[in-house]
């Protein structure tokens, strides 16, 4: 028993102590399944973290897959890039090898122009050491062509004088004489025997100053009593004579001093007087081509070089145009816009200025001469058309042709006003030789000469009285008994200088009208030998 009892308290000691090892086992078991919750706790966090970082770590992934491909991208292009600039640099650098070569040519063409550029220089400072040299001359020059342009306005205004005091010499009435060719229309058609026909047809006209042609012999013959050929001779003498074969050029280098001087501010007249047909037209206007321009485009085209060479000397002028007919007693404006001229005209003159003016006149500014050709030509055809409408009146009527100068001189100072006039008078035929047959307007024919043979002879009295005033002193002029001779008062009055050309015919059958025109112009002319006897030979 005891010892059952010791075992049991043995069993009971090893109970308890099993019981202890239960409990502490228990508490082991506890701890340890509150670990395993930590540590379960800790794995869960641990997953979810590995999750959290396995999709980060896959983001990434993606991340840098697409950044790997982007790379891969931009590495290709950077290959592209690559190999083009590989090209480029291989063409680069055949373009250099080329420059290069051409750097040693070039150089070698420096080099050259180096040794030019010395020599160039060299030359460069002595054309500069000579420039410097033709500098001080052209001051030189300068002051010389200064001192000289004002020796030129002092001798331009001798010029002037002596200019004036020649024309004076040569007399400021002049009459030069013009006999026309014979042409095809003066004879007969269907003639077979041309040539002797040609000289039956001829007026016996010589010309017997061969050194200075100033005379003009015309013979006439009549039947005597005793039936016999009676020849007589008359004899004249102008200032000049141009026989039938001279040139207009001819005519105007008499003429072209007359042009200079309305340049220089005196008042000129040119008339062309003559029966009709005898060459009045061609002398002052002539034809188209420039041989046979007449004495009013070559007057104007020497009027407007003498402006122009005297710009030179400091003159300036301004040229104006106008262009008028007397029909009648009448004034038509031959430049007007209108086709009739239906406007009065009348005539004034400026006592002061001594300048003349017709009311309502066309007057026109003047630039070029070709536009004066401009305006004659217009001019003339109107007269062609009044002309072919009322019995070829350009014959019947006197036109005037008037070119106004006026000039002033900023150096000196000095002003001028000159006035040119070229007058294509009527034909001066008498009525019995022109319209001896009766006709159905002999009336207005009748009228129309009487008018012309008034205007005609005033304007021989006026120069006649004119001669007379220069050599006795004051004497009436009786300017107003003719619309011609008035218009033109201040244009032959004072100062001014005046030229007729007569023109004649070379017919026989003139022969009475050339008589009769000789004459006049002889009573015209012989005005002039007061002045005319100046000339010493
Ligand atoms: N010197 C000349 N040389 C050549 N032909 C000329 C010459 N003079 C005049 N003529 C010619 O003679 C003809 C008559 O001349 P023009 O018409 O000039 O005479 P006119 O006197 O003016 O006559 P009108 O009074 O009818 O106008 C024209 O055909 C003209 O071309």
């Amino acid at each position: 028993m005891g010892e059952e009892r010791a075992k049991r308290i043995e069993l009971q000691e090893e109970q308890r102590a099993l019981h202890l090892q239960l409990v502490a086992s228990q508490e082991q078991e506890l701890n340890r399944r509150a670990e395993f919750n930590i540590v379960s706790d800790e794995l869960e966090n641990i997953r979810k973290q590995h999750a959290r970082e396995k999709a980060d770590l896959e983001f990434d992934l993606q991340k840098k897959d697409r950044l790997l491909r982007e790379a891969n991208e931009d590495l290709k292009d950077c290959r592209n890039d690559l190999e083009r600039e590989r090209e480029t640099v291989s063409s680069l650098k055949s373009a250099l090898n080329t420059q290069s070569n051409a750097q040693l040519t070039l150089a070698a063409e420096n080099r050259s122009f180096q040794t030019q550029f010395t020599a160039l220089q060299a030359q460069n400072d002595e054309l500069l050491r000579k420039n410097a040299d033709l500098i001080l001359d052209l001051e030189a020059e300068r002051r010389e062509k200064s001192n000289l342009k004002k020796e030129a306005m002092e001798n331009e205004a001798v010029r002037r004088k002596l200019h004036n005091m020649v024309q004076e010499l040569k007399g400021n009435i002049r009459v030069f004489c013009r006999v026309r060719p014979v042409l095809p229309s003066d004879i007969p058609r269907l003639t077979a025997e041309l040539a002797l026909i040609r000289q039956e047809l001829k007026a016996e006209i010589a010309f017997p100053d061969r050194r200075d042609h100033r005379e003009i012999t015309v013979w006439s013959s009549s039947e005597s009593a005793t039936g016999q050929e009676r020849k007589e001779n008359y004899q004249f003498m102008f200032d000049k004579v141009f026989e039938p074969e001279c040139t207009q050029a001819e005519v105007f280098e008499e003429i072209s001093m007359l042009a200079q001087s309305c340049v220089d501010g005196y008042n000129v007249c040119i008339f062309a007087y003559g029966q009709t047909g005898s060459g009045k037209s061609f002398t002052m206007e002539g034809g188209t081509s420039d041989a046979i321009k007449g004495m009013i485009p070559r007057a104007v085209d020497q009027v407007f070089r003498v402006a122009e060479d005297l710009r030179s000397k400091g003159w300036d002028y301004h040229l104006e145009g106008q262009f008028l007919e007397i029909y009648n007693e009448t004034i038509n404006d031959l430049l007007g816009k209108h086709e009739f001229d239906k406007k009065k005209h009348e005539i004034k003159h400026d006592p002061k200025t001594g300048s003349t003016r017709v009311t309502d006149l066309t007057v026109i500014p003047l630039s070029t001469p070709t536009q004066v050709r401009a305006l004659l030509l217009s001019a003339q055809s109107r007269r062609s058309v009044a002309a072919t409408l009322m019995n070829e009146r350009s014959s019947r009527s006197h036109s005037v042709f008037t070119l106004r100068i006026t000039g002033s001189n900023s150096g000196t100072g000095e002003s001028c006003e000159g006035c040119l006039n070229l007058v294509d008078l009527a034909g001066s035929e008498r009525i019995n030789v022109s319209f001896g047959a009766a006709g159905s307007n002999d009336k207005d024919r009748l009228k129309e000469t009487q008018s012309i043979n008034r205007s005609l002879s005033a304007l021989g009295d006026v120069i006649a009285a004119l001669g007379e005033k220069s050599e006795r002193g004051d004497k009436h002029i009786p300017y107003r008994n003719s619309k011609l001779t008035y218009l033109l008062q201040n244009s032959l009055s004072g100062n001014s200088k005046t030229l007729m050309v007569l023109n004649l015919s070379p017919l026989a059958s003139h022969l009475n009208e050339s008589l009769t025109s000789l004459r006049f112009a002889t009573k015209v002319n012989n005005t002039t030998l007061g002045t005319a006897k100046k000339q010493s030979r």
